[in-house]
């Protein structure tokens, strides 16, 4: 089985009351998105400098082959609505 980083479900002093159980259960989603939002920009910082790296050394700032490989691996992992997220992350991150 995969190794997972979530954090168990919050005990809930009412675990019967639903509303307590959803209100539980998005605050670890916050956290979740939260580390997600970090994680994105911690990948936007690190494509930024391959970019350039690359533009400044005489390439483009596009490098196609990479990108499928990325979108591949999106795709294989989550099917399609993953390589969508895979083409929105590669937008957010070569800013087109
Ligand atoms: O891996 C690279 O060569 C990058 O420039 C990074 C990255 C990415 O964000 O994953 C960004 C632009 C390229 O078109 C391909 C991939």
């Amino acid at each position: 089985m995969r190794s997972s980083t979530v954090t168990p479900p919050t005990p809930t002093t009412a675990p019967d009351d639903p509303e307590a159980v959803i209100a539980a259960e998005r605050a670890r989603i916050d956290a979740l998105d939260a580390r997600i939002v970090a994680l994105v920009r911690d990948r936007m910082e690190i494509s930024e400098t391959i970019q350039r790296v690359r533009i400044e050394s005489g390439g483009r700032r596009v490098h196609l082959a990479r990108e499928m490989e990325i979108l591949d691996h999106y795709s294989s992992e989550l099917g399609s609505a993953g390589r969508d997220l895979a083409m929105t992350l590669l937008r957010l991150c070569r800013g087109h």
